[in-house]
Protein backbone atom coordinates (compact mmCIF):
# COMPACT_ATOMS: atom_id res chain seq x y z
CA UNK A 1 0.00 0.00 0.00
CA UNK A 2 1.37 3.46 -0.77
CA UNK A 3 1.65 6.00 2.01
CA UNK A 4 1.36 9.73 2.60
CA UNK A 5 4.25 11.45 4.35
CA UNK A 6 3.27 14.15 6.83
CA UNK A 7 5.55 17.13 7.53
CA UNK A 8 5.21 19.83 10.17
CA UNK A 9 3.82 23.21 9.05
CA UNK A 10 6.23 24.77 11.59
CA UNK A 11 9.55 23.76 10.04
CA UNK A 12 8.85 21.00 7.55
CA UNK A 13 10.11 18.36 9.99
CA UNK A 14 9.00 14.81 9.05
CA UNK A 15 6.26 13.74 11.48
CA UNK A 16 5.31 10.32 10.18
CA UNK A 17 3.33 8.60 7.47
CA UNK A 18 -0.09 7.06 7.04
CA UNK A 19 -1.43 4.56 4.53
CA UNK A 20 -3.17 5.88 1.42
CA UNK A 21 -6.00 3.38 1.66
CA UNK A 22 -7.81 1.97 -1.33
CA UNK A 23 -11.42 0.99 -2.01
CA UNK A 24 -10.59 -2.62 -1.09
CA UNK A 25 -9.31 -1.58 2.37
CA UNK A 26 -12.39 0.55 2.88
CA UNK A 27 -14.70 -2.31 1.88
CA UNK A 28 -12.93 -4.69 4.26
CA UNK A 29 -13.15 -2.24 7.16
CA UNK A 30 -16.81 -1.47 6.61
CA UNK A 31 -17.57 -5.20 6.31
CA UNK A 32 -15.88 -5.88 9.64
CA UNK A 33 -17.65 -2.96 11.31
CA UNK A 34 -21.00 -4.20 10.03
CA UNK A 35 -20.32 -7.68 11.33
CA UNK A 36 -19.55 -6.32 14.79
CA UNK A 37 -22.49 -3.93 14.94
CA UNK A 38 -25.06 -6.43 16.20
CA UNK A 39 -23.06 -7.65 19.19
CA UNK A 40 -21.88 -4.15 20.14
CA UNK A 41 -25.34 -2.59 19.88
CA UNK A 42 -26.83 -5.38 21.97
CA UNK A 43 -24.46 -4.77 24.89
CA UNK A 44 -26.03 -2.99 27.85
CA UNK A 45 -25.21 0.72 27.67
CA UNK A 46 -23.49 0.36 31.06
CA UNK A 47 -21.07 -2.13 29.47
CA UNK A 48 -20.27 0.28 26.61
CA UNK A 49 -19.83 2.96 29.29
CA UNK A 50 -17.21 0.78 31.00
CA UNK A 51 -15.23 0.57 27.76
CA UNK A 52 -15.45 4.32 27.23
CA UNK A 53 -14.33 5.02 30.79
CA UNK A 54 -11.19 3.08 29.91
CA UNK A 55 -10.83 5.22 26.76
CA UNK A 56 -11.05 8.36 28.87
CA UNK A 57 -8.41 7.04 31.28
CA UNK A 58 -5.99 5.96 28.58
CA UNK A 59 -6.26 9.31 26.75
CA UNK A 60 -5.72 11.22 29.98
CA UNK A 61 -2.63 9.14 30.65
CA UNK A 62 -1.29 9.93 27.14
CA UNK A 63 -2.47 13.55 27.03
CA UNK A 64 1.02 15.05 26.86
CA UNK A 65 2.16 12.68 24.14
CA UNK A 66 -0.92 13.49 22.04
CA UNK A 67 -0.50 17.23 22.67
CA UNK A 68 3.14 17.23 21.50
CA UNK A 69 2.23 15.31 18.38
CA UNK A 70 -0.69 17.63 17.67
CA UNK A 71 1.44 20.73 18.19
CA UNK A 72 3.99 19.53 15.66
CA UNK A 73 1.49 18.27 13.13
CA UNK A 74 -0.98 21.15 13.04
CA UNK A 75 1.08 23.98 14.56
CA UNK A 76 -1.24 24.66 17.50
CA UNK A 77 0.29 26.17 20.66
CA UNK A 78 1.32 23.38 23.05
CA UNK A 79 -0.87 24.57 25.94
CA UNK A 80 -3.88 24.83 23.65
CA UNK A 81 -3.17 21.34 22.30
CA UNK A 82 -3.03 19.96 25.82
CA UNK A 83 -6.23 21.81 26.73
CA UNK A 84 -7.87 20.26 23.67
CA UNK A 85 -6.96 16.74 24.79
CA UNK A 86 -8.08 17.33 28.38
CA UNK A 87 -11.29 19.05 27.22
CA UNK A 88 -11.97 15.94 25.16
CA UNK A 89 -11.41 13.64 28.14
CA UNK A 90 -13.97 15.67 30.10
CA UNK A 91 -16.32 15.48 27.15
CA UNK A 92 -16.01 11.67 27.08
CA UNK A 93 -16.89 11.46 30.79
CA UNK A 94 -19.97 13.66 30.30
CA UNK A 95 -21.01 11.73 27.18
CA UNK A 96 -20.92 8.47 29.11
CA UNK A 97 -23.32 9.95 31.68
CA UNK A 98 -25.66 11.36 29.01
CA UNK A 99 -25.60 8.03 27.17
CA UNK A 100 -26.55 6.15 30.29
CA UNK A 101 -29.36 8.62 30.99
CA UNK A 102 -30.80 8.32 27.49
CA UNK A 103 -34.32 7.02 28.01
CA UNK A 104 -37.16 6.28 25.70
CA UNK A 105 -40.40 8.23 25.68
CA UNK A 106 -43.99 7.23 26.23
CA UNK A 107 -46.95 8.72 24.33
CA UNK A 108 -50.46 8.09 25.43
CA UNK A 109 -53.18 7.77 22.82
CA UNK A 110 -55.52 9.24 25.40
CA UNK A 111 -54.23 12.76 24.73
CA UNK A 112 -55.48 12.30 21.16
CA UNK A 113 -58.81 10.82 22.14
CA UNK A 114 -57.68 7.20 21.57
CA UNK A 115 -58.02 5.70 25.00
CA UNK A 116 -56.67 2.20 24.49
CA UNK A 117 -53.25 2.76 22.93
CA UNK A 118 -49.84 3.61 24.34
CA UNK A 119 -46.62 4.03 22.40
CA UNK A 120 -43.23 3.27 23.86
CA UNK A 121 -40.47 4.94 21.81
CA UNK A 122 -37.01 3.56 22.46
CA UNK A 123 -33.71 4.80 20.99
CA UNK A 124 -31.73 2.56 18.67
CA UNK A 125 -28.32 3.05 17.03
CA UNK A 126 -28.06 3.59 13.28
CA UNK A 127 -25.27 1.21 12.22
CA UNK A 128 -21.97 2.26 10.66
CA UNK A 129 -21.42 5.99 11.28
CA UNK A 130 -18.84 7.84 9.19
CA UNK A 131 -17.09 10.57 11.24
CA UNK A 132 -15.06 13.11 9.22
CA UNK A 133 -13.01 15.71 11.11
CA UNK A 134 -11.10 18.87 10.05
CA UNK A 135 -7.46 19.70 10.79
CA UNK A 136 -8.03 22.42 13.38
CA UNK A 137 -9.34 20.25 16.25
CA UNK A 138 -8.07 16.81 15.29
CA UNK A 139 -8.73 15.31 18.72
CA UNK A 140 -11.77 17.21 19.96
CA UNK A 141 -13.80 17.35 16.76
CA UNK A 142 -13.08 13.66 16.18
CA UNK A 143 -13.99 12.47 19.67
CA UNK A 144 -17.09 14.66 19.83
CA UNK A 145 -18.42 12.57 16.94
CA UNK A 146 -16.94 9.15 17.73
CA UNK A 147 -17.85 8.91 21.42
CA UNK A 148 -21.58 9.83 21.19
CA UNK A 149 -21.79 7.36 18.29
CA UNK A 150 -20.19 4.54 20.29
CA UNK A 151 -22.01 5.03 23.59
CA UNK A 152 -25.33 4.39 21.86
CA UNK A 153 -24.08 1.24 20.12
CA UNK A 154 -23.10 2.48 16.66
CA UNK A 155 -19.81 1.36 15.10
CA UNK A 156 -17.54 4.01 13.59
CA UNK A 157 -15.51 4.54 10.46
CA UNK A 158 -13.32 7.55 11.19
CA UNK A 159 -11.78 9.70 8.43
CA UNK A 160 -9.24 12.10 9.98
CA UNK A 161 -7.88 15.19 8.22
CA UNK A 162 -4.74 14.24 6.30
CA UNK A 163 -2.77 16.96 8.10
CA UNK A 164 -3.68 15.59 11.53
CA UNK A 165 -3.76 11.94 10.53
CA UNK A 166 -0.62 11.02 12.48
CA UNK A 167 -2.03 12.23 15.80
CA UNK A 168 -5.44 10.76 14.93
CA UNK A 169 -3.88 7.38 14.11
CA UNK A 170 -2.23 7.39 17.52
CA UNK A 171 -5.56 8.39 19.08
CA UNK A 172 -7.33 5.42 17.51
CA UNK A 173 -4.47 3.07 18.42
CA UNK A 174 -4.86 4.08 22.07
CA UNK A 175 -8.65 3.78 21.95
CA UNK A 176 -8.48 0.35 20.35
CA UNK A 177 -6.24 -0.91 23.15
CA UNK A 178 -9.33 -0.80 25.39
CA UNK A 179 -12.37 -0.96 23.07
CA UNK A 180 -13.83 -4.24 21.83
CA UNK A 181 -12.20 -5.32 18.57
CA UNK A 182 -13.60 -3.96 15.32
CA UNK A 183 -16.00 -1.23 16.48
CA UNK A 184 -13.76 1.73 15.55
CA UNK A 185 -11.73 1.85 12.34
CA UNK A 186 -9.67 4.66 10.86
CA UNK A 187 -9.48 5.29 7.13
CA UNK A 188 -6.51 7.40 6.02
CA UNK A 189 -5.94 8.88 2.58
CA UNK A 190 -6.73 12.14 0.84
CA UNK A 191 -10.37 13.16 1.09
CA UNK A 192 -10.21 14.28 -2.55
CA UNK A 193 -9.27 10.72 -3.57
CA UNK A 194 -11.24 8.41 -1.28
CA UNK A 195 -13.95 10.75 0.03
CA UNK A 196 -16.53 10.19 -2.67
CA UNK A 197 -16.22 6.42 -2.28
CA UNK A 198 -16.81 6.42 1.46
CA UNK A 199 -19.55 9.06 1.34
CA UNK A 200 -21.57 6.97 -1.07
CA UNK A 201 -20.84 3.53 0.41
CA UNK A 202 -24.10 1.62 0.74
CA UNK A 203 -23.31 0.40 4.26
CA UNK A 204 -22.74 3.84 5.79
CA UNK A 205 -25.89 4.93 7.64
CA UNK A 206 -24.93 8.40 8.85
CA UNK A 207 -22.25 11.00 8.04
CA UNK A 208 -21.09 13.32 10.80
CA UNK A 209 -18.88 15.96 9.16
CA UNK A 210 -17.02 19.08 10.24
CA UNK A 211 -15.09 21.04 7.64
CA UNK A 212 -15.49 23.51 4.82
CA UNK A 213 -18.83 24.43 3.28
CA UNK A 214 -17.49 23.35 -0.13
CA UNK A 215 -16.78 19.76 0.96
CA UNK A 216 -19.90 19.69 3.15
CA UNK A 217 -22.11 20.56 0.17
CA UNK A 218 -20.46 17.88 -1.93
CA UNK A 219 -21.12 15.27 0.75
CA UNK A 220 -24.73 16.44 1.16
CA UNK A 221 -25.30 16.06 -2.56
CA UNK A 222 -23.93 12.53 -2.47
CA UNK A 223 -25.62 11.34 0.71
CA UNK A 224 -28.98 10.30 -0.67
CA UNK A 225 -31.03 8.92 2.22
CA UNK A 226 -28.14 8.72 4.70
CA UNK A 227 -28.51 10.82 7.85
CA UNK A 228 -26.33 13.92 7.99
CA UNK A 229 -24.79 16.26 10.52
CA UNK A 230 -22.74 19.12 9.09
CA UNK A 231 -20.67 21.74 10.87
CA UNK A 232 -19.29 24.06 8.21
CA UNK A 233 -17.69 27.48 7.69
CA UNK A 234 -18.49 30.79 9.36
CA UNK A 235 -18.07 34.56 9.16
CA UNK A 236 -18.87 35.41 12.77
CA UNK A 237 -19.49 39.10 13.44
CA UNK A 238 -18.81 41.00 16.67
CA UNK A 239 -21.32 43.86 16.84
CA UNK A 240 -20.14 46.61 19.18
CA UNK A 241 -22.75 49.18 20.23
CA UNK A 242 -22.23 52.66 21.64
CA UNK A 243 -22.77 51.71 25.29
CA UNK A 244 -20.46 48.65 25.25
CA UNK A 245 -17.72 48.07 27.82
CA UNK A 246 -14.98 48.67 25.24
CA UNK A 247 -12.17 47.23 27.34
CA UNK A 248 -14.03 43.94 27.70
CA UNK A 249 -15.19 43.99 24.06
CA UNK A 250 -11.67 44.53 22.73
CA UNK A 251 -10.24 41.78 24.88
CA UNK A 252 -12.90 39.25 23.78
CA UNK A 253 -12.57 40.29 20.13
CA UNK A 254 -8.80 39.84 20.11
CA UNK A 255 -9.00 36.43 21.78
CA UNK A 256 -11.88 35.44 19.53
CA UNK A 257 -10.20 36.54 16.32
CA UNK A 258 -6.61 35.42 16.80
CA UNK A 259 -6.44 32.28 18.93
CA UNK A 260 -4.94 29.41 16.92
CA UNK A 261 -4.18 32.04 14.27
CA UNK A 262 -7.89 32.48 13.48
CA UNK A 263 -8.15 28.89 12.20
CA UNK A 264 -11.43 28.27 14.02
CA UNK A 265 -14.87 28.12 12.52
CA UNK A 266 -16.07 30.20 15.47
CA UNK A 267 -13.32 32.83 15.21
CA UNK A 268 -14.54 36.44 15.12
CA UNK A 269 -14.10 37.26 11.45
CA UNK A 270 -15.41 40.85 11.30
CA UNK A 271 -16.03 43.69 13.74
CA UNK A 272 -19.09 45.85 13.12
CA UNK A 273 -18.68 48.90 15.34
CA UNK A 274 -20.83 51.99 15.79
CA UNK A 275 -18.94 54.99 14.37
CA UNK A 276 -19.00 57.03 17.62
CA UNK A 277 -16.92 54.47 19.58
CA UNK A 278 -14.88 53.10 16.73
CA UNK A 279 -11.68 55.04 17.31
CA UNK A 280 -11.50 54.08 20.97
CA UNK A 281 -12.32 50.41 20.30
CA UNK A 282 -9.80 50.15 17.48
CA UNK A 283 -7.05 51.61 19.68
CA UNK A 284 -7.81 49.09 22.43
CA UNK A 285 -7.79 46.26 19.87
CA UNK A 286 -4.46 47.40 18.44
CA UNK A 287 -2.85 47.63 21.91
CA UNK A 288 -3.78 44.00 22.51
CA UNK A 289 -2.92 42.71 19.04
CA UNK A 290 0.53 44.29 19.45
CA UNK A 291 1.11 42.01 22.45
CA UNK A 292 0.07 38.73 20.78
CA UNK A 293 2.85 36.17 20.88
CA UNK A 294 3.77 35.19 17.33
CA UNK A 295 5.97 32.28 16.24
CA UNK A 296 6.70 28.81 17.59
CA UNK A 297 3.74 26.79 18.91
CA UNK A 298 6.10 24.78 21.14
CA UNK A 299 6.75 28.15 22.88
CA UNK A 300 2.98 28.62 23.21
CA UNK A 301 2.71 31.35 20.59
CA UNK A 302 -0.90 32.26 19.77
CA UNK A 303 -0.31 33.14 16.15
CA UNK A 304 1.76 30.38 14.54
CA UNK A 305 2.54 29.20 11.01
CA UNK A 306 -0.72 28.41 9.17
CA UNK A 307 -1.58 24.84 8.27
CA UNK A 308 0.05 25.11 4.80
CA UNK A 309 1.39 27.54 2.21
CA UNK A 310 -1.85 27.45 0.24
CA UNK A 311 -3.80 28.75 3.24
CA UNK A 312 -1.21 31.48 3.84
CA UNK A 313 -1.42 32.50 0.15
CA UNK A 314 -5.19 32.68 0.46
CA UNK A 315 -5.08 34.91 3.55
CA UNK A 316 -2.42 37.13 1.96
CA UNK A 317 -4.61 37.36 -1.15
CA UNK A 318 -7.49 38.69 0.96
CA UNK A 319 -5.22 41.30 2.58
CA UNK A 320 -3.79 42.38 -0.80
CA UNK A 321 -7.23 42.62 -2.38
CA UNK A 322 -8.53 44.79 0.48
CA UNK A 323 -5.46 47.06 0.32
CA UNK A 324 -5.76 47.49 -3.41
CA UNK A 325 -9.36 48.63 -2.95
CA UNK A 326 -8.57 51.21 -0.28
CA UNK A 327 -8.53 49.38 3.08
CA UNK A 328 -5.95 50.61 5.57
CA UNK A 329 -3.57 48.20 7.31
CA UNK A 330 -3.54 49.21 11.00
CA UNK A 331 -1.14 46.47 12.04
CA UNK A 332 0.36 43.43 10.31
CA UNK A 333 0.61 42.66 6.61
CA UNK A 334 3.84 40.89 7.41
CA UNK A 335 4.57 37.35 6.30
CA UNK A 336 7.36 34.79 6.67
CA UNK A 337 6.55 31.73 4.51
CA UNK A 338 3.29 30.35 6.01
CA UNK A 339 3.48 32.52 9.13
CA UNK A 340 1.10 35.47 8.75
CA UNK A 341 1.43 38.09 11.48
CA UNK A 342 -1.81 39.29 13.08
CA UNK A 343 -3.39 41.86 10.82
CA UNK A 344 -6.15 44.43 11.42
CA UNK A 345 -7.73 46.18 8.43
CA UNK A 346 -9.79 49.35 8.66
CA UNK A 347 -12.20 50.87 6.16
CA UNK A 348 -13.34 47.51 4.87
CA UNK A 349 -16.10 47.86 2.28
CA UNK A 350 -18.50 45.58 0.47
CA UNK A 351 -16.44 45.46 -2.74
CA UNK A 352 -13.54 43.77 -0.90
CA UNK A 353 -13.37 39.97 -0.77
CA UNK A 354 -12.68 39.92 2.97
CA UNK A 355 -16.06 41.55 3.60
CA UNK A 356 -17.73 38.21 2.74
CA UNK A 357 -15.06 35.49 2.61
CA UNK A 358 -13.82 33.37 5.53
CA UNK A 359 -10.05 33.84 5.85
CA UNK A 360 -9.34 31.00 8.37
CA UNK A 361 -6.28 33.05 9.32
CA UNK A 362 -5.17 35.93 11.58
CA UNK A 363 -6.79 38.88 9.84
CA UNK A 364 -9.57 41.02 11.28
CA UNK A 365 -11.59 43.50 9.20
CA UNK A 366 -13.18 46.51 10.92
CA UNK A 367 -16.44 47.76 9.42
CA UNK A 368 -18.15 50.99 10.57
CA UNK A 369 -21.88 51.00 11.17
CA UNK A 370 -24.12 53.98 11.83
CA UNK A 371 -26.48 52.19 14.20
CA UNK A 372 -27.67 48.85 15.48
CA UNK A 373 -30.02 48.28 12.53
CA UNK A 374 -27.17 48.60 10.05
CA UNK A 375 -25.12 46.20 12.21
CA UNK A 376 -27.88 43.58 12.04
CA UNK A 377 -28.29 44.10 8.30
CA UNK A 378 -24.58 43.67 7.54
CA UNK A 379 -24.19 40.74 9.92
CA UNK A 380 -27.02 38.92 8.15
CA UNK A 381 -25.70 39.74 4.68
CA UNK A 382 -23.58 36.59 4.59
CA UNK A 383 -23.87 33.11 3.16
CA UNK A 384 -22.86 31.89 6.63
CA UNK A 385 -24.82 31.81 9.90
CA UNK A 386 -22.71 30.17 12.58
CA UNK A 387 -22.43 32.58 15.54
CA UNK A 388 -22.30 36.31 16.43
CA UNK A 389 -21.29 38.41 19.42
CA UNK A 390 -23.10 41.51 20.65
CA UNK A 391 -21.42 43.96 23.01
CA UNK A 392 -23.75 46.31 24.92
CA UNK A 393 -24.74 47.03 28.53
CA UNK A 394 -28.40 47.20 27.55
CA UNK A 395 -29.75 43.64 27.96
CA UNK A 396 -33.03 44.50 26.29
CA UNK A 397 -31.16 45.66 23.21
CA UNK A 398 -28.88 42.61 23.34
CA UNK A 399 -31.94 40.38 23.32
CA UNK A 400 -33.46 42.35 20.44
CA UNK A 401 -30.29 41.99 18.34
CA UNK A 402 -29.93 38.31 19.23
CA UNK A 403 -33.45 37.62 17.97
CA UNK A 404 -32.76 39.39 14.66
CA UNK A 405 -29.46 37.67 13.82
CA UNK A 406 -29.59 34.73 11.41
CA UNK A 407 -27.11 32.47 13.23
CA UNK A 408 -27.09 29.37 15.41
CA UNK A 409 -25.82 31.10 18.58
CA UNK A 410 -25.42 34.67 19.80
CA UNK A 411 -22.96 35.49 22.61
CA UNK A 412 -23.76 38.52 24.73
CA UNK A 413 -20.62 40.43 25.82
CA UNK A 414 -18.41 37.47 25.02
CA UNK A 415 -16.44 36.06 22.12
CA UNK A 416 -17.97 33.52 19.77
CA UNK A 417 -17.06 29.97 20.75
CA UNK A 418 -18.35 26.40 20.67
CA UNK A 419 -17.91 25.28 24.26
CA UNK A 420 -18.82 24.16 26.80
CA UNK A 421 -19.27 20.94 24.88
CA UNK A 422 -22.69 20.14 26.35
CA UNK A 423 -24.23 23.26 24.76
CA UNK A 424 -26.09 22.80 21.48
CA UNK A 425 -23.81 23.90 18.64
CA UNK A 426 -25.23 24.59 15.20
CA UNK A 427 -25.02 26.74 12.14
CA UNK A 428 -27.76 28.03 9.85
CA UNK A 429 -27.58 28.93 6.14
CA UNK A 430 -24.27 27.60 4.71
CA UNK A 431 -22.81 27.01 8.18
CA UNK A 432 -24.38 23.66 8.82
CA UNK A 433 -27.13 21.16 9.23
CA UNK A 434 -28.26 19.46 12.42
CA UNK A 435 -27.15 20.11 15.98
CA UNK A 436 -23.94 19.00 17.72
CA UNK A 437 -23.34 19.03 21.47
CA UNK A 438 -23.23 15.94 23.64
CA UNK A 439 -26.94 15.24 24.15
CA UNK A 440 -27.85 16.45 20.65
CA UNK A 441 -25.13 14.39 18.96
CA UNK A 442 -26.35 11.31 20.79
CA UNK A 443 -29.92 11.96 19.67
CA UNK A 444 -28.85 12.58 16.07
CA UNK A 445 -26.98 9.30 15.87
CA UNK A 446 -29.89 7.23 17.16
CA UNK A 447 -33.41 6.76 15.86
CA UNK A 448 -36.69 6.19 17.60
CA UNK A 449 -38.30 2.75 17.46
CA UNK A 450 -41.96 2.66 18.46
CA UNK A 451 -43.54 -0.27 20.23
CA UNK A 452 -47.27 0.29 20.42
CA UNK A 453 -49.55 -1.52 22.82
CA UNK A 454 -53.31 -1.90 22.51
CA UNK A 455 -54.39 -2.00 26.11
N1 LIG B 1 -18.46 24.73 11.79
C1 LIG B 1 -17.50 24.03 12.37
O1 LIG B 1 -17.70 23.42 13.42
C2 LIG B 1 -16.14 23.97 11.78
C3 LIG B 1 -15.90 24.33 10.48
N2 LIG B 1 -14.67 24.24 9.95
C4 LIG B 1 -14.46 24.67 8.58
O2 LIG B 1 -13.54 23.79 7.96
C5 LIG B 1 -12.67 24.47 7.08
C6 LIG B 1 -11.22 24.17 7.41
O3 LIG B 1 -11.02 22.84 7.70
P1 LIG B 1 -10.43 21.82 6.61
O4 LIG B 1 -9.91 20.62 7.34
O5 LIG B 1 -9.51 22.54 5.71
O6 LIG B 1 -11.76 21.47 5.81
P2 LIG B 1 -11.98 20.50 4.56
O7 LIG B 1 -13.41 20.63 4.23
O8 LIG B 1 -10.99 20.69 3.51
O9 LIG B 1 -11.69 19.03 5.17
C7 LIG B 1 -12.43 18.51 6.24
C8 LIG B 1 -12.35 17.00 6.22
O10 LIG B 1 -13.01 16.50 5.06
C9 LIG B 1 -12.14 15.61 4.35
N3 LIG B 1 -12.50 15.64 2.95
C10 LIG B 1 -12.02 16.39 1.94
N4 LIG B 1 -12.67 16.10 0.79
C11 LIG B 1 -13.59 15.15 1.08
C12 LIG B 1 -14.58 14.45 0.33
N5 LIG B 1 -14.78 14.65 -0.97
N6 LIG B 1 -15.32 13.56 0.98
C13 LIG B 1 -15.17 13.32 2.30
N7 LIG B 1 -14.25 13.94 3.05
C14 LIG B 1 -13.48 14.86 2.45
C15 LIG B 1 -10.77 16.15 4.67
O11 LIG B 1 -9.78 15.17 4.39
P3 LIG B 1 -8.34 15.61 3.81
O12 LIG B 1 -7.66 16.34 4.93
O13 LIG B 1 -7.73 14.33 3.46
O14 LIG B 1 -8.61 16.50 2.64
C16 LIG B 1 -10.93 16.44 6.15
O15 LIG B 1 -10.87 15.26 6.90
C17 LIG B 1 -13.05 25.93 7.25
O16 LIG B 1 -13.90 26.33 6.22
C18 LIG B 1 -13.81 25.98 8.56
O17 LIG B 1 -14.71 27.01 8.71
C19 LIG B 1 -13.63 23.77 10.67
C20 LIG B 1 -13.80 23.41 11.96
C21 LIG B 1 -15.07 23.51 12.63
O1 LIG C 1 -13.54 24.02 14.60
C1 LIG C 1 -13.84 25.00 15.22
O2 LIG C 1 -13.45 26.08 14.91
C2 LIG C 1 -14.52 24.70 16.50
O3 LIG C 1 -15.69 24.00 16.34
C3 LIG C 1 -14.60 25.90 17.35
O4 LIG C 1 -14.40 25.51 18.63
P1 LIG C 1 -14.00 26.59 19.72
O5 LIG C 1 -15.01 27.67 19.64
O6 LIG C 1 -14.04 25.81 20.99
O7 LIG C 1 -12.65 27.07 19.35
Amino acid sequence: MSSIKIYSPINNEYIGEVPAMTKEHIDDMIKELKENFKAFSELAVTKRAEYLKKVSAVLKEHSEELAVLMTKEISKGYKDSLTEVLRSVEMIDYTIEEGIRLQGEMSSGESYGVKDKICLSIREPLGVVLCIAPFNYPINLSLSKIVPALITGNVVLFKPPTQGSVVCTRLVELMNEVLPKGVLKIVTGRGSEIGDYINTHKDISFINFTGSTKVGERISNQAGLKGLMMELGGKDAAIVLQDADLEKASSEIVKGAFSYSGQRCTAIKRVLVVESVKEELVQLILDKVGKIKVGDPMDNATVTPLIDDKSADYVQGLIDDAKSKGAKVLIGDKREKNLIYPCVLDGVKENMRIYFEEPFGPVLPIISIKDVEEGIEIANKSEYGLQSSVFTKDMKKAFYVARKLEVGSVHINNKTQRGPDNFPFLGVKNSGLGVQGIKYSIESMTRLKNIIFDI
